[in-house]
């Protein structure tokens, strides 16, 4: 027979995580979801096999369950699985950015034998809702769990085997230590990318041509910002103290760059911005992060007509899907760069050897 999977909040990453369990195992899979729309959807895009009508309908039937819903719900999901009678060999896990509120609140499935493994693939979008599913989503990702003590390996490495269609790599962290480390590289650096925006949507009051300027890097570097506010409101309300210290750390670091600024202190900012760009040009570029890499490539290509549609139909005659293109510079007579971006590390790598046996000279790195 069959055994089944039940997920529970079919977003994108529930639904990219269904998709990557079907990559490897035959299996029925039952969605739920708050959001009808939402269940219909899933099904439409063969996400899920079947609904269930309540937690504890899908829940009973399953041999592993998924929680995949903003961390303050899933608090809510454990109250509820906690009073199910489950198969005594079911795994539950979840994919929540948070650990330390969620294994709190699993100790009452724990306190009754049931087994709680903690979960986060570190790597998603700002893309919300299953239409934006995939199964590839973490591939080459961390993937981190935080088991309990009581957990046994056995149950670890089933989980691990459930979810081996992801292709991520995972890391046993402490929910403590997992809460420490997210914070610093993923909650704190979103609420810093809200406050660019803020910073210039004031601006734009007074001045709107700031909006049009703002269109290149500025859009980059702010992505995450359009991540979705329901998620981040649960991330940051779950990792307070932690973010609540770096917050404290970002304003005395803040005051030290005023202060260098208000003494013309020329020495002070260059080693400022000198060990950042040291710290950060160390930084492992292969593997994805929090927030993921985009697998880009620079191409440059020479001002005359077609050179861009040169570029990508090499790449199509090879087969090598593009996902993202931009024009850095093209001025007259100038050399211009493309900025391509790839799914993954894979297709960049093609795309640089046959744009290279066409003698375009290609850059990882701007
Ligand atoms: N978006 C990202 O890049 C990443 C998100 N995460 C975590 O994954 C979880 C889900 O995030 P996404 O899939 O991005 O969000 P999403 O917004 O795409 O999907 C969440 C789904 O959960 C449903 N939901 C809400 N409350 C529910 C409840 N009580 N019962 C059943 N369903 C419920 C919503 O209707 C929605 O369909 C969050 O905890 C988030 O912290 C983890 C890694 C990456
Ligand atoms: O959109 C992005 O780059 C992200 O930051 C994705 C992300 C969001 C939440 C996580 O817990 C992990 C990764």
């Amino acid at each position: 027979m069959k055994k089944t999977v039940f997920v529970i909040g079919l977003g994108l990453i529930g639904g990219s995580i269904a998709l990557a369990i079907k990559r490897k195992y035959d299996i029925n899979i039952i969605g739920f979801d708050v959001n009808e729309e939402r269940v219909g959807l899933a099904k439409t895009l063969q996400v899920i096999d079947e609904s269930a009508n309540s937690i504890e309908e899908g829940a009973v039937k399953a041999n592993l369950i998924v929680i995949s819903a903003p961390v303050q719900q899933t608090e809510k999901i454990i109250e509820q699985l906690a009073t199910v009678d489950l198969d005594p060999s079911v795994i539950i896990t979840d994919v929540g950015s948070t650990k330390k509120q969620i294994m709190k609140k699993a100790e009452l499935l724990l306190e009754k034998g049931v087994t709680f493994i903690g979960g986060h693939p570190m790597a998603g979008s700002h893309k919300s809702g299953v239409s934006a599913a995939r199964a590839h989503l973490f591939e080459n990702a961390f993937y981190i769990l935080t088991p309990s003590k009581q957990t046994s390996r056995e149950k670890i490495d089933e989980l691990k085997d459930w979810l081996e269609g992801t292709k991520a790599n995972f890391l046993i962290l402490s929910p403590d230590e997992h809460d420490e480390l997210t914070g610093a590289i993923s909650h704190f650096p979103h609420i810093v990318a809200a406050s660019l925006v803020h910073q210039v949507a004031m601006i734009a009051e007074e001045n709107s041509t700031v909006s049009r300027l703002a269109a290149g890097g500025f859009r980059d570097i702010t992505r995450i910002a359009s991540s979705s506010p329901i998620m981040w409101r649960d991330i940051l309300l779950h990792n307070k103290e932690i973010l609540l210290k770096l917050l404290q750390k970002w304003q005395e670091e803040m005051e030290r760059v005023k202060d260098m600024i208000r003494r013309m202190d020329g020495e002070a900012i260059y080693h400022y911005f000198l060990e950042a760009k040291q710290f950060r040009d160390g930084l492992p570029i292969r593997q994805k992060g929090a927030i993921p890499a985009f697998y880009d490539l620079y191409v440059d290509v020479l001002d005359h007509p077609g050179s861009i549609s040169e570029v990508t139909s090499i790449l199509a005659k090879e087969e090598i899907s593009i996902t993202n293109i931009r024009i850095i510079e093209i001025r007259e007579d100038i050399m211009g760069v493309l900025r391509l971006s790839f799914r993954n590390e894979d297709d960049r790598k093609k795309a640089q050897e046959v744009l290279a046996q066409h003698k375009y000279e290609t850059f990882i790195e701007m």
